[in-house]
């Protein structure tokens, strides 16, 4: 068994980026240091679905003796892709062989779903740990095939680096990466920049104890960059509620090595907060408008049909948004569309800081200073009913003007007010609640006019 605990070592301190991994490896025992590479950097090849077949068969959940991710890793690869487990009769190769049927069966379904006829055709080629790859890399990759870092915008060779967004670059409009192996690896990922700033907002900690949703997932742009934010550590669940979608999502996230990622076919409405498994989520990103929204709207389409299918959206993104802030522990949401309409954008925030969850739960819009505070355009202040100020906490894009697609941000957070916090259970009185607050807010009012007086 020291065999195996010394390879889950070498993959804890890749995990911890202790230096590269053959770095790492060069600093093995010269007696196992072979053997233990091979099995690392297969185990690394087949991280993504070896974590999903160990989530699906719920390994770690029943066997709490098995407390390791890196060790279940290691035996479930030797269990699956090699020779079984080379150990003796411990404890912890029982542990995993007891679950040995399922753990098969979860990894014939997974190579079923993705058409693959060989287990090869399930690995990752490059760095698991790294997922995207580091911006260097990338830079010098595209510099070896022609690429120049000069102004995209008017040179057709050129790219930089953006301004706003990290690891973000940018490209003339006329270059295609369809076929360019940086991109079909999932090495690179093809996104509007104005779509990577809820997942920057978001900024969700990279620890192992981090546990993010993204609401709306597919095709899965954002929850791989929230995975790249995590540095593939903690817990992201993805939901989404189309089956065909989901499919997409999950191939993306397995090509981009999103590890920690854990893809939900589900609609994030009829999730239960209180689920335990959700108890520690404390970040939450949610965004429904598909970019192609905007082509249907038509010429044919008159005012009171547009009207009336914005205030349908504006009415369900309400929801979801209502909805995240019934998670116990959540401290941050991000709600963003890809809608210029303020019908779905400022209107639903402050509708949403004024709903009753909001009150209960003590939400507030994050100021500027959390929310890509040098982006000059902001929300429009004539639709804050709440207060016109506020707008300044929300962001903008305005296609044709940023280059950027139509974009909104919004980032609620949860006050540290110790004193009027309050937990919104189902059964709580909300509109006892509300009362409370509507009391100590009309107290706040009386002192400060007693004051000036
Ligand atoms: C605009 S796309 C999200 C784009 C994604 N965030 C990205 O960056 O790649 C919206 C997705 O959310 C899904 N969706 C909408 N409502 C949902 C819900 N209540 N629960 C789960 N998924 C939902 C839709 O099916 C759609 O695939």
């Amino acid at each position: 068994m020291n065999f195996y605990f010394e390879a889950a070592k070498t993959l804890d301190r890749i995990d911890a980026k202790e230096g590269s991994i053959k770095g790492i490896i060069a600093t093995l025992p010269e007696k196992d240091r072979k053997r233990t590479a091979a099995l690392v950097i297969e185990t690394l090849k087949f991280k993504a679905v070896l974590l999903e077949v160990i989530e699906k068969a719920k390994l770690m959940k029943e066997e709490r003796k098995l407390t390791s991710k890196n060790l279940a890793l290691i035996l479930v690869h030797d269990l699956l892709l090699a020779r079984g487990i080379q150990a003796g009769d411990g404890p912890l190769k029982q542990a995993v062989l007891r679950h040995k049927t399922r753990l098969h069966g979860e990894f014939q379904k997974i190579k079923i779903k993705r058409g693959a006829t060989s287990n090869e055709q399930l690995a990752h080629n490059g760095d698991e740990r790294a997922g995207l790859g580091t911006l260097e890399e990338a830079i010098q990759s595209l510099k070896s095939r022609g690429f120049e870092l000069s102004d995209p915008f008017s040179s057709k060779k050129g790219f930089s680096k953006d301004a706003h967004v990290p690891n973000l670059l940018l490209f003339h409009p006329s270059t295609t990466f369809q076929t360019d192996p940086l991109y079909t690896s999932g090495k690179i990922i093809l996104q509007d920049k104005a779509s990577c700033f809820p997942a920057l907002v978001l900024s969700p900690p990279a620890t192992e104890e981090s546990v993010v949703i993204d609401a709306t997932a597919a095709p899965g742009n954002k929850t791989s960059h929230l995975s790249a934010l995590m540095k593939n550590r903690g817990k992201l669940f993805a939901f989404e509620r189309d089956r065909k979608r989901f499919t997409t999502l999950k191939m993306m996230l397995s090509k981009a090595g999103c590890s920690n990622a854990l893809p939900i076919n589900a609609d994030f409405l009829t999730t239960d907060p209180q689920d335990p498994q959700f108890s520690n989520v404390t970040h939450i990103g949610s965004g429904i408008v598909n970019r192609l929204d905007h082509l249907i709207e038509t010429e044919i389409e008159n005012d009171a049909d547009k009207e009336e299918r914005l205030d349908k959206l504006a009415a369900f993104q309400l929801m979801m948004i209502k909805h995240a802030m019934r998670f116990p522990n959540v401290k941050k949401i991000v709600y963003s569309t890809c809608s210029i309409h303020a019908t779905e954008n400022e209107r639903v925030v402050c509708n949403a800081l004024e709903s009753e969850e909001a009150v209960a739960g003590s939400f507030q819009l994050a100021p500027q200073t959390e929310v890509l505070p040098t982006w000059p355009r902001r929300g429009y202040p004539e639709e804050m009913t709440s207060s016109p100020d506020q707008a300044s906490s929300l962001v903008r894009c305005l296609p044709g003007e940023d280059a950027t697609n139509g974009f909104f941000v919004s980032c609620f957070i949860k006050v540290q007010d110790t004193t009027s916090k309050r937990k919104l259970d189902a059964d709580d009185d909300v509109e006892e609640v509300l009362t409370q607050k509507a009391h100590k807010k009309k107290k706040k009012r009386r002192k400060t006019a007693n004051k000036s007086e």
